[in-house]
């Protein structure tokens, strides 16, 4: 069993928006890691990393994929940061992985309104998220098949393209 598409990138590039859209127009069922991070521990992901630090939260989040990559076989989001683990990436490796990419300011803009993402929460989310895009777009790109920039897309728009990218002959037919 394996994922008809996997689903990654930065912190509001819309992976768990866009996830279930996506695998509703692919006829597959939606998983999204950090849900079953948070199911498994009970816990709020702020709460893991405020409680027992982001190194306990990435080690949870490896197993998570590490789990969802073996079981799940519709459209599995992961969270932000998982690709950082080599582990994961080689995990990756035979996968159908989609990037949805964003940019600074529409980064920001959307991850802006909510405090649930502790990596963003400190006095200066523009220069962390500048930091995260730059240590992270190598990475997304390391393990992508398909790459989408969402910046000006509706999440509508974003799901087209990545149908499009993925199943080319059922957009011809259309
Ligand atoms: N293409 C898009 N255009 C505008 N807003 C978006 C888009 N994709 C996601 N969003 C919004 O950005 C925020 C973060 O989206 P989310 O799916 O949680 O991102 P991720 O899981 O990648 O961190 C949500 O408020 C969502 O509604
Ligand atoms: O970028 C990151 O390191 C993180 C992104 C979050 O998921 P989203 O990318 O879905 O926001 C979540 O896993 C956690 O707060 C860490
Ligand atoms: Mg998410």
């Amino acid at each position: 069993m394996s994922p008809r598409a996997v689903v990654v990138g930065p912190p509001g590039s819309g992976k768990s928006t866009v996830g279930p859209l996506l695998a509703a127009a692919l006829g597959v069922t939606f998983r999204d890691t950090d849900d079953d991070i948070v199911a498994r521990a009970g816990r709020a992901i702020s709460d893991i990393f405020a409680d027992d630090g982001e190194p306990a939260f990435r080690a949870l989040e490896e197993e998570a994929v590490a789990t969802a990559l073996a079981e799940h076989d519709g459209v599995l989001s992961l969270g932000g940061g998982a690709p950082l683990s080599p582990g994961t990436r080689a995990r990756l490796q035979d996968h159908t992985v989609v990037f949805l990419n964003v940019g600074l300011a529409a980064g920001v803009q959307r991850t802006g309104m909510s405090s649930a993402r502790p990596l963003l929460a400190g006095i200066n989310p523009r220069a962390t998220f500048k930091a995260l895009l730059d240590q992270r777009l190598p990475v997304y790109r390391e393990v992508a098949t398909v790459e989408i920039e969402t910046d000006k897309l509706t999440p509508e728009e974003v799901v087209a393209a990545a149908v499009a990218a993925l199943e080319p002959d059922r957009v011809r037919e259309q």
